[in-house]
């Protein structure tokens, strides 16, 4: 009998060129690389004066997200956005890499387009030169970030210099409750076990709570994985997995599907199999949350109250959120509820997706934006703008008060237009918090899309579950 393995395992097994001894980095054969504005231009530089070429230029697929203005996405007004998305288009003519552009069909964030287009396969490993590529992981690849000098690497060899990675078993048991996301559910974990307790593992997120998750709901948890603080995040592939790549553009088709589908499902983690770590979460209990600090595990459910930093266990954590609380803007003891909101962002690559955009949408019931808020729906892509579009989901949410922009990452990270000023504060289905995230002393607080649309009704958080 063969040693059970995990899917972490099995894929890298089957995608080691050359191992020295074990333990040591190994050369590892990527099957997608996917790539963007930011992290490719010195790549390709590199490549360039050393007069190489791109390895496998199918294997290469570049879009635009960044940078892209979303209202007018031709007016690029920040010169270093336009160099930047200049220099992409030069770049993927001059090697023939295929490029989703801006006024492509198929453009939009890395992270959503490659497995709306089917590019993101099980089995698969996937790299770009971006950490949330974890989110790739929901579909069962080995999906993680590299660094530019890496993404140079990858597109002279398609290959990756990479330590075995140590594997950690997330196992969540129960049942998510009616109101609460995967959103919620990975702000809980994060909060419960902070945002290192991944760093130096790959996590396989295991348990009845993740076979009963979309996979819009996978790639939620798996995007987020990086925020604490894995290399990875991924989910065993299953019938949900098949279902969603079946007729996808890139995705094989007819006899091919069902035999690819076939070995997918075998890639799953054995029964039995060891990891290096193992720990337990129950989604039974998890409340929808909302982040009051300038990470993700300073998080509270919205019934909660802000924290006193005189209540915390050490000195060390009382300086932090007692620094968090100063530039957050907020008080001890004040429940979260009560604190007013100037903007609301829905969009990024955690929840941007059709599904996300639904649910924040099924909270409006013809109610509008409030006076004091300005908020955003931002499409993940080009497909998903369309696909919302036929479902009426753009009129629902300008009727209310939204405005409806064209893909790209957005208020997620203060990189183009969308700017959140200094001192104001955004509710944000993004993934990030931290100081100076959607702009100079911005105040963000992450949330569920739909805990972000009743805000933008109340102009203030508020629990999804009481609003409807
Ligand atoms: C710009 C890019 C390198 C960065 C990342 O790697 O994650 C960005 O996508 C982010 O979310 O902060
Ligand atoms: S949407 Fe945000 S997190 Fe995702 S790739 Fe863009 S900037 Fe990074």
């Amino acid at each position: 009998m063969t040693k059970p393995r995990t899917i972490i395992e099995k894929i890298w097994d089957k995608n080691v060129v050359y191992e020295e001894e074990p333990g040591k980095p190994a050369i590892l054969y990527i099957d997608l690389h996917l790539v963007h504005e930011v992290t490719s231009p010195q790549a390709f530089e590199g490549l360039r004066l050393k007069g190489r070429k791109v390895r496998q230029p199918k294997l290469t697929f570049a879009t635009m997200d960044h940078n892209v203005p979303t209202i007018h996405t031709h007016i690029i007004r920040d010169q270093i956005s336009k160099l930047q998305m200049d220099t992409l288009r030069k770049n993927c003519e001059e090697f023939g890499v295929p490029l989703a552009g801006i006024g492509h069909k198929h453009q939009g964030i890395v992270h959503v387009i490659g497995p709306e287009l089917g590019l993101t396969q099980p089995g698969k490993t996937i790299v770009c030169g971006d950490s949330h590529t974890s989110t790739h992981g929901a579909f069962g690849a080995l999906a993680f970030g590299i660094g530019t000098s890496e993404v140079e690497h990858v597109l002279a060899t398609q290959t990756i210099w990479q330590a075995k990675p140590k594997t950690l078993n997330v196992q969540i048991d129960g049942e998510l409750k009616t109101g609460v996301t995967a959103k919620d559910l990975i702000l809980a974990l994060i909060a419960k076990f902070g945002v290192d307790f991944g760093t130096g593992y790959v996590i396989e997120y295991t348990g009845e709570a993740v076979r009963k998750l979309s996979m819009e709901g996978r790639m939620t948890i798996c995007n987020m994985s990086i925020e604490a603080g894995a290399r990875a995040g991924l989910v065993s592939p299953d019938q949900t997995t098949i279902d969603f790549l079946r007729g996808r553009e890139y995705a094989p088709k007819g006899e091919e599907f069902e035999k690819a589908a076939q070995e997918w499902l075998a890639l799953a983690s054995d029964e039995n199999a060891e990891y290096d770590r193992t720990v337990t979460f129950n989604a039974s209990e998890v409340e929808p949350q909302v982040t009051w600090g300038t990470n993700p595990s300073q998080c509270i459910p919205v019934n909660g109250t802000i924290p006193d930093p005189e209540q915390a266990d050490n000195e060390n954590d009382k300086n932090e959120i007692k620094r968090a609380l100063e530039y957050m803007g907020l008080e001890a003891g004040t429940p979260i509820s009560e604190v007013p909101i100037e903007h609301v962002f829905i969009g990024s690559c955690t929840n941007s997706r059709v599904e996300d955009l639904e649910r924040a949408a099924s909270i409006i019931q013809g109610r509008k934006v409030h006076p004091n808020v300005k908020a955003i729906v931002v499409p993940g892509s080009q497909t998903v703008k369309l696909e919302a579009e036929k479902k009426g989901l753009d009129q629902l949410f300008k009727e209310a008060g939204f405005e409806w922009r064209e893909p790209g990452c957005s208020s997620c990270l203060a990189m183009n237009d969308d700017v959140i000023p200094p001192g104001e504060r955004c509710a944000s289905t993004s993934n990030r918090n931290f100081e100076g995230r959607q702009g100079t002393d911005a105040r963000t607080h992450l949330v569920s899309p739909e805990m972000a649309s009743a805000a933008a009704i109340a102009g203030h958080f508020v629990d999804v579950r009481t609003f409807v």
